[in-house]
């Protein structure tokens, strides 16, 4: 999990300094209203993972999971933060 994380985290990082054109991710920070878009999705797939939860749908619980974690790692790249600030602040509750 680690692994894939720090893979999709470095995928985010490098559409943000290539920006090429097809790329969703490159779409965010290039847009005007990009964040925003980042901060919609967040709000709007964790309504839907709420009601995924509630009808025990497991598959779209790790759908809208999955969609949440990326938007939420497009976030950190946005905010030039990383996977270690997460990491740390998770290492200083325990
Ligand atoms: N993990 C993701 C990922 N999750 C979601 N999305 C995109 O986020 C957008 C919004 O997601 P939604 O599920 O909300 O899309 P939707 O179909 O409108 O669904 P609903 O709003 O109706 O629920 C869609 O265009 C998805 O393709 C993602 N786009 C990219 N990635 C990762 O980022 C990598 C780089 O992608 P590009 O930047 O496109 O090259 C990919 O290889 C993936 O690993």
């Amino acid at each position: 999990m680690d692994d894939t994380l720090e893979e999709l985290f470095a995928v985010i990082e490098d559409r943000k300094e290539t920006l090429p054109e097809d790329s969703y991710t490159a779409s965010l920070f290039t847009h005007e209203k990009g964040e925003n878009a980042v901060l919609e999705k967040l709000g709007e797939e964790s309504t839907e993972l709420v009601l995924a939860a509630k009808d025990d749908d497991r598959e779209e619980i790790a759908y809208e999971a999955a969609d949440i974690v990326y938007h939420l790692l497009v976030l950190l790249s946005m905010k030039e933060m990383s996977l270690e600030d997460l990491e740390a602040e998770l290492e200083a509750r325990r």
